[in-house]
């Protein structure tokens, strides 16, 4: 269910104050077919706004902006990091406790989006495919952010932040993306995060070196991703790092939690779980 934060009442007393002038339009005496049509519109827009709009009075109060109903006490936390370094790792462990509801990237979706492969386009050719992937991340992880929550606890891999910060600012600082298409990009991305909450309580940041995230990638063994140098991972990793630890880069949606992610995958098993309560006690903001 949705609202709108904050313009619940504005809205009702706005449409009040036109339907009087739309009665006026067609009967200046005010005849009595009008005054029943305008008093039934009037009751009409009343049940419509008091069944949807409402204002949220939670922690996660944003107003004005587009906000899911009953969902301000769970909580989202995004787990980051560079490729390969080890997110969806990480989720599969925490998808085994009940009350947390794990959401992957839909890295299916960017390879297969009715039939076409714009994952495999972009690596092929930043320069003309950039865009097309990007904005189709854009649209999904937004989908994935405003998906309903079915647990108390939501982990989802990335965000639209990151996509945003780290990969689309990568395509365009390496002159990779063409300024008109970032220019789209980001009045996008500025449209989306003015007029829809997108609540996060936690970001974990899996800090890694470029070197490890190299190694365990040509383990991995991504078709696409086989063109990537480790290059393009330390130009990622050096974004993450002025986003999330030196903190001077983007505003941060989040606190950030960070763990040491170059290790053993026993090592990770232990830190993750070291790591349970503080992860899981993050405050609603
Ligand atoms: N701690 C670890 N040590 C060694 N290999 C790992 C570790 N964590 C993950 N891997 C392996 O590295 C690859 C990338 O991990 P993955 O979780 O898919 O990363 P991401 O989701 O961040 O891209 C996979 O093949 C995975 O099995
Ligand atoms: O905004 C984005 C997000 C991800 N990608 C690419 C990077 C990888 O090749 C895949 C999936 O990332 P993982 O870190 O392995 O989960 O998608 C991108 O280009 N832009």
């Amino acid at each position: 269910m949705w609202g709108i934060a904050g313009a619940g009442r504005a809205g009702v007393s706005l449409l009040f104050r036109r339907v009087p002038r739309l009665v006026s339009a067609h009967c200046a005496a005010g005849c009595n077919i009008c005054l029943r049509v305008a008093a039934g519109v009037q009751t009409w827009v009343q049940t419509w706004f008091q069944s949807r709009a409402y204002v949220r009075t939670g922690p996660h109060q944003t107003p004005g902006k587009l906000m899911r109903i009953g969902e301000e006490k769970k909580m989202v936390i995004c787990i980051e990091g560079n490729i390969a370094s080890g997110k969806t790792t990480c989720l599969e462990y925490f998808s085994k406790s009940s009350n947390i509801e794990v959401l992957t990237e839909p890295v299916s979706k960017w390879r297969n989006v009715r039939g076409h492969n714009p994952l495999a386009l972009m690596y092929q050719d930043p320069e003309r495919w950039g865009i097309t992937l990007q904005t189709y991340i854009q649209l999904t992880l937004l989908d994935r952010h405003l998906s309903s929550i079915s647990a108390p606890v939501r982990m989802m891999e990335r965000s639209i932040f990151s996509a945003k910060y780290i990969f689309v600012e990568n395509l365009f600082r390496s002159g990779k993306m063409p300024e008109v298409d970032f220019a789209v990009l980001s009045e996008w991305f500025d449209w989306i995060t003015t007029n829809i909450s997108l609540p996060v309580d936690l970001i974990v940041y899996l800090h890694t070196s470029p070197q490890t995230c190299h190694e365990r990638l040509k383990h991995r063994c991504r078709e696409e991703e086989k063109v990537i140098p480790l290059e393009y991972l330390e130009s990622i990793h050096q974004l993450y790092e002025d986003w999330l630890i030196k903190q001077t880069s983007f505003p941060l949606p989040a606190p950030v939690l960070v763990i040491p992610a170059d290790h053993d995958l026993k090592t990770m098993l232990h830190l993750y779980e070291e790591n349970r309560d503080k992860i899981l006690a993050a405050p609603c903001v």
